[in-house]
């Protein structure tokens, strides 16, 4: 079975061009969600599709160009749809996300806990979960931002989908030389030092051949100015399906 992606955003938190970075990836008939940025519910809309397509949602990490649009769609699905979407998550993010990031605007009445407005499946770091027939997902912790989780994804034993992270060339070449990874689709910072995130520099300085698998995403507005300056990768574009 291939898997197909379509990015709803393929921007950085700050860019307004692209959207946050946000995928859809599809499997056969099953939908999952990979982060539900401030502007997944729009892009979603533009596209076409209702709510009740999405079969799974699936969270890296707790930072609002990933999980912005979580109030949205869960009172949409309550209110609108009448189901409780399914929500998978590190059971570390659990308590930031609802404590510090919904409960505020989501708590009513008997409604007081992330599993009243979602159906949890909790995942396990480093262990390959299946979330359907022909989809298995493993989550891989990533640093980002001191102090705070955020996991990566290895989807299916063989394609890399990297949360907000800071540049980890040692993992690559592992799941590229070690774990057979075909694909990789990884977020990059074009202007601006790194700090909490992977510069174009850095991606730059892999290998030709792990370069060759990677496309880029999570980029700011200015990306059409690096079109040719980024070796043997390539922009992911919002709204296009890939073959993966
Ligand atoms: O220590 C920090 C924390 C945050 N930030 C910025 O805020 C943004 C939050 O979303 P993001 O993770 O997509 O990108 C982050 C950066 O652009 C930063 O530069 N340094
Ligand atoms: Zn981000
Ligand atoms: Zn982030």
């Amino acid at each position: 079975m291939s898997l197909q992606l379509q990015m709803l955003g393929t921007g950085g938190a700050f860019a307004k061009k692209y959207y946050n970075n946000n995928g859809l990836l599809y499997c056969g008939n099953f939908t999952l969600l990979i982060d539900c940025g401030i502007t997944a519910p729009l892009s979603l809309h533009q596209l076409g599709k209702s709510l009740d397509e999405i079969d799974a949602i699936l969270i890296t990490h707790i930072h609002g160009d990933h999980v912005g649009g979580l109030e949205e769609l869960a009172f949409r699905m309550k209110y609108v749809v009448g189901r409780k979407p399914v929500l998978y998550i590190a059971d570390k993010l659990v308590s930031p996300l609802w404590d510090n990031t919904l409960r505020g605007g989501m708590e009513q009445d008997e409604s007081t806990s992330l599993e009243d407005f979602f159906e949890v499946r909790l995942l396990t770091e480093g262990q390959s979960t299946p979330l359907c027939n022909d989809l298995t997902v493993e989550l891989i912790q990533t640093p980002h931002i001191p102090g705070k989780a955020s996991y990566s994804l290895y989807i299916n034993d063989e394609v890399f989908y990297s949360a907000d992270m800071i540049f980890q060339p040692d993992l690559l070449k592992h799941l590229v030389y070690e774990r057979g990874c075909r694909k990789i689709a990884h977020e990059v910072q074009l202007t601006r030092k790194g700090e909490v995130h992977t510069t174009l520099q850095e991606l730059l300085s892999l290998p030709t051949e792990i370069q060759e698998k990677i496309s880029l995403m999570h980029y700011g507005d200015e990306m059409e100015m690096y079109a040719r300056e980024t070796g043997e990768m390539n922009f992911l574009q919002q709204h296009k399906i890939y073959t993966l």
